[in-house]
């Protein structure tokens, strides 16, 4: 993972989760999108959300580790463990992260972007894993990862994919003709 981080920008990883861990998470997800627990997403920390619309619509929730149910917190585990390997290989002075869930229902898609605020550098690292239950070519949704020298590298977002790059790359989500899931975070230099 580390390799491909260093030679592409970014690296994408299969079969993070079990199958069983994977089925409980996107359940959690579907669970609080019905209760209706989301809102659509904004941009930046001070975004105006009429402009905001423009430039993304997927909608979010946050995952807190005292709400976090079983599932969630086996998710926020495995993370926890990939951050003290980062720490441990690469000196990567991670100190906290942060994660939410999204649904691009379909139409919805994010334009090219890059995670890290203007007024805070803190996002070192994103991390998006796909839940969605099945995903075939045509279902759209793709995420664009525009690496070095102009290369724009393509990710499916196949079910239990895990995508790993620095926060400082541009990258886009394409319009998706399903209905997306995904969890989505950062892994921060500061606490
Ligand atoms: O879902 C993805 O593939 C990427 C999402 C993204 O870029 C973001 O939430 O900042
Ligand atoms: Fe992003």
């Amino acid at each position: 993972m580390i390799q491909g981080l260093l030679d592409k920008g970014f690296e994408s990883v299969d079969n993070w989760l079990t199958a069983e861990q994977l089925n409980g998470l996107r359940k959690s997800l579907l669970t609080r999108y019905q209760n209706d627990n989301f809102r659509v997403a904004g941009i930046g920390n001070k975004d105006n959300l009429q402009t905001a619309k423009r430039v993304r619509n997927d909608q979010i929730h946050w995952l807190e580790t005292s709400k976090a149910d079983d599932n969630e917190k086996t998710f926020l585990n495995q993370i926890n463990h990939f951050v003290q390997y980062l720490n441990e290989t690469c000196m990567a002075g991670l100190k906290s992260f942060e994660f939410h869930h999204a649904v691009y229902e379909q139409g919805s898609f994010y334009k090219k972007h890059v995670d890290q605020f203007v007024n805070d550098d803190s996002r070192q690292f994103s991390v998006v894993l796909y839940l969605t239950e099945a995903w075939s070519e045509g279902d759209g949704g793709e995420l664009l990862l525009y690496t070095n020298n102009n290369t724009v590298s393509k990710v499916q977002p196949l079910p239990g994919r895990l995508v790993f790059f620095k926060s400082t790359l541009p990258h886009e989500v394409l319009t998706s003709n399903i209905t997306r899931l995904s969890v989505t975070g950062w892994l921060k230099n500061r606490a």
